[in-house]
């Protein structure tokens, strides 16, 4: 496996399969075995862990990965790669090497057949598709599947953005909710150097520990993302702006969003990005018992 890792050997084993890379599947494929085994160590791989790999290309970090881990189910989109895959991982008894979509696949249950029993829980290893990073990750976290640790290759700006605090340029909608789930690391970055071909940003590794339990206590956790998004979605409004802007609640003025977000404990007048996970736990709050009735009092 280790001869892989350089571009003339890439190209030798696409050319033999006639594959050239497809740029609109984010394939830019790792040719360094450094940053290869320095992703496998922030795994904390033993034989007993599980694995699932979504987009394993030519198979580099597959490799490494099994020799690693117990089992890896590796799900790759690209059908012209499986020969590929086929011969890069021919010493691996342990991959199961699955076609199909990330954003669609059920991964509880490829675990389940790739083991034979149900798995209570896995890891996911990925140098991921820029194209898809966000929607991508929020699946992951939101999915309601078993994983509970995650080691991700993504653009710098992506990685940031995941570790962002409240108050910073970087800080959003995909840092609460990676944040609400878990427990992000920043571990190392990464030059577009160490890629075939080179793309146009540089990338970081990030560690992703999944919580026990939400960071805070939310009823209505699709409301509550609902109240994130919007609040996100016009930055220099002031909050209540944004959130009548959005029409996170239809029919709601303003005027209301101003009430609602003071009987909060809120200043209405400030940004969405100043907010923290528990002021976006408490105006969910407040938003549901009016929703249901209640008055603004009820909550202060
Ligand atoms: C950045 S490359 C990583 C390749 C390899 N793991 C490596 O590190 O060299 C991303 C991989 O994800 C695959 N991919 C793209 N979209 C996908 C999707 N929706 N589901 C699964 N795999 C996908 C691409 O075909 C490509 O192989």
């Amino acid at each position: 496996m280790g001869e892989l890792i350089s571009p003339a050997r890439l190209r030798a084993v696409l050319g033999k399969h006639h594959l050239s890379l497809r740029k609109k599947l984010g394939q830019n494929f790792l040719v360094d075995g450094n940053i290869v085994r320095k992703i496998v160590a922030a795994g904390n791989l033993t034989p007993e862990d599980v694995v699932v790999e979504i987009g394993p290309g030519a198979g580099m970090l597959t490799a490494a990965v099994a020799a690693a881990a117990g089992r890896v189910v590796a799900v790759e989109l690209d059908r012209a790669l499986l020969p590929v895959l086929a011969e890069t991982l021919a010493g691996y008894d342990n991959v199961l090497v699955v076609q199909g979509d990330a954003l669609e696949v059920d991964f509880d249950r490829l675990v389940e057949e790739a083991v034979g029993a149900p798995v209570r829980e896995y890891k996911v290893m990925a140098n991921l598709p820029y194209y898809i990073t966000t929607p991508l990750i929020m699946r992951l976290l939101r999915g309601g599947f078993h994983i509970t640790e995650m080691v991700l290759m993504v653009q710098l700006e992506v990685a940031a953005r995941m570790a962002a605090r409240p108050g910073t340029g970087d800080y959003g909608a995909l840092s609460v909710a990676v944040q609400y789930y878990g427990r992000p690391e920043v571990l190392f970055r990464v030059p577009r150097t160490v890629f075939f071909p080179a793309p146009g940003v540089d990338s970081a590794v990030v560690r992703l520990i999944r919580r026990g339990k939400p960071a805070v206590t939310v009823e209505d956790e699709d409301l509550f993302f609902t109240l994130v998004r919007g609040a996100f979605g016009q930055r220099r409004k002031t909050l209540a702006n944004a959130l009548a802007g959005a029409k996170v609640m239809p029919g709601w003025t303003r005027a209301a969003w101003e009430e609602l977000i003071r009987a909060a404990g809120i200043d209405p007048r400030c940004r969405g990005e100043t907010l923290g996970m528990q002021e976006f736990a408490s105006l969910a709050r407040a938003v549901s018992i009016r929703k249901n009735g209640g008055q603004p009092d009820l909550f202060t």
